[in-house]
């Protein structure tokens, strides 16, 4: 499985790489790019015996002149429609040359009941809104609900960032050529993407490799080797210690579901660190998960140390106000190591002095994750949370910033390290836009970092799973059900080990 994903900057260099080592030349690679869509269209719409081709000036146009082409020696009836003519001497204005159908202007085009409509007006060249002619043309097409096979990317989504420039095509199918873009799997451009196929149009993986890319679509290959496994003679502190800061009496919930996750991601104990006036709400319903009174850093940091304590779950029903995030100042000051998941309203008590947490979340040893949502990312980094850039971008400069891995919650969740690698979550599902479904997740990387898996594989790992085990509950599924689906899902990677 090929787990990189390119920006179209790293892709125009690949083609680049793979041009300047030979033997295929810039027009052998559209010839290619453009076969696999044609081929794609025939294979998916067999029954599809008229096309409209529609085509940009660039070389998502030149890849959609070659379509037309095979498509039209294939016995089909295309109808070719072009915004701009390619510029001279360019590949794209070969394949112009090569096909023989004259193009009408796109202002011409209007879709035809029944035609499946081929769209090769802009690929990662798209560098501004789309407008004019070429909007009305999308308008046109959503219109008339005409099927849409996208080359490369929908024209109107960035390859970039997944945002919609002016507007886009919403396509059923999307070949795009040797890897995933950003733009494929970020929302709202994954929507608009349809189901996307990855043609193999002969760059090497040794060159794609040498372009040094640092995000991956998080499938399980992208961390499987660094899943936990036990000696035979493993016991349950060996196994990985998790200790859990709890609310105060009315706010007890949140970190259970934490703690019974992490015990499920194969923690061999669990303790929850309870502030003295709700130890009686905690012990009313805990069974497995151990209990411990605490009410300062003081207490909790000898029994992280006393008890090998090897990770923490810091927020989960925490009070989102200064002592809080003083404790975690405490906590990671002391010169302890445990890993540290600081989650929710932990986040959001740290929002009252990021620098103050900066300064020592940097000078901190022990793996660090944070899991914000939305709304804690922009409270904690808000410059970051309104600039232009992509979900991807937002979260690898908080990851820098915060000297820890981040975790960007939603449909679309981002991991990124401060190393620079980054991961998209792809198999999200709805299931989970419930309430406490975020902390199990922190309980599920606690449970992994325990047990000395690395902090972003711990946390890709974790937001893989939690979607999984959703999606193995399907509807009617509420947060307290999550923790006990895990076992299917860690069966089901064991089996693929
Ligand atoms: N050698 C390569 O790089 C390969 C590229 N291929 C194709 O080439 C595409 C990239 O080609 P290009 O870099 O030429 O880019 P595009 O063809 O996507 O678009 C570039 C052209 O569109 C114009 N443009 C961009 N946004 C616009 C807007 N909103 N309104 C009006 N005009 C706009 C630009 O000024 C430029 O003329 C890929 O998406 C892929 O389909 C494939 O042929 C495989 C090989
Ligand atoms: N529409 C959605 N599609 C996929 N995942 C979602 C969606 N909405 C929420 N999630 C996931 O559900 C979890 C919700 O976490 P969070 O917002 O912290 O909720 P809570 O505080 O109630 O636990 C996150 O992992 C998030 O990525
Ligand atoms: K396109």
């Amino acid at each position: 499985m090929r787990l990189e994903v390119l920006t179209p900057a790293e892709m125009s260099e690949c083609d680049r790489r793979t041009i300047a080592a030979g033997p295929l030349d810039g027009y052998g690679l559209m010839l290619r790019a453009g076969q696999a869509v044609a081929s794609t269209a025939l294979s998916r719409y067999p029954g599809a015996s008229r096309v409209d081709v529609l085509c940009g000036p660039g070389n998502n146009g030149g890849d959609g002149y070659v379509v037309a082409e095979i498509l039209r020696r294939s016995g089909i009836e295309v109808a070719l429609f072009a915004e701009g003519s390619p510029k001279k001497g360019t590949d794209a204005a070969r394949a112009r040359t090569d096909c023989r159908i004259e193009p009408r202007p796109l202002a011409e085009y209007a879709p035809t009941k029944g035609n499946l409509v081929v769209d090769a007006i802009f690929g990662a060249g798209l560098d501004r809104p789309v407008s004019g002619t070429v909007m009305r043309a999308i308008e046109f097409t959503a219109e008339a609900r005409a099927p849409v096979l996208a080359v490369d990317l929908p024209s109107g989504v960035s390859g970039e960032t997944g945002k919609i420039l002016g507007t886009a095509f919403s396509a059923e199918l999307t070949v795009t050529f040797a890897r995933l873009k950003p733009g494929h799997l970020l929302l709202p451009g994954r929507t608009n993407c349809g189901e996307v196929i990855v043609a193999d149009i002969g760059i090497p993986d040794s060159v794609v490799a040498s372009v040094g890319p640092k995000c991956f679509e998080n499938r399980p290959d992208l961390w499987r080797k660094t899943l936990p496994s036990w000696a035979v003679d493993v016991h349950k502190y060996s196994r990985g210690h998790v200790a859990a800061f709890s609310g105060g009496p009315s706010a007890t919930g949140a970190v259970r579901l934490s703690a019974l996750a992490a015990a499920r991601a194969g923690a061999g104990a669990v303790t929850l660190l309870s502030p003295s006036a709700a130890l009686l709400v905690n012990a009313a319903h805990l069974t497995s998960i151990m209990l411990r009174r605490c009410d300062s850093g003081v207490e909790a940091l000898d029994f992280i140390s006393d008890r090998r304590v090897r990770a923490i779950v810091f927020g989960p029903g925490l009070a989102p106000e200064e002592p809080t995030a003083a404790m975690l100042r405490e906590l990671l000051g002391a010169g302890e190591n445990p890993a540290v998941v600081v989650d929710a309203s932990a986040i959001t008590a740290l929002a009252l002095d990021p620098e103050g947490f900066f300064e020592v979340s940097a000078a901190y040893e022990g793996p660090l994750v944070l899991t914000p949502h939305e709304g804690e990312f922009a409270r904690l980094f808000p410059d970051l949370a309104a600039q232009s850039g992509s979900k991807l971008e937002r979260a690898r400069l908080a990851a820098q910033r915060a000297s820890a891995v981040v975790l960007l919650k939603g449909p679309d969740t981002v991991i990124a390290s401060p190393d620079g690698r980054a991961a998209i979550n792809f198999n999200g599902t709805p299931l989970l836009a419930t309430a406490g479904s975020g902390d199990v997740l922190s309980g599920i990387i606690a449970g992994l970092l325990a047990q000395g898996m690395p902090a972003f594989e711990a946390a890709c790992a974790a937001a893989w799973m939690h979607a999984e085990a959703a999606r193995s509950l399907g509807p009617g599924l509420i947060a307290d059900d999550l923790p006990g689906a895990l076992p299917g899902v860690l069966g089901n990677l064991e089996a693929g080990r």
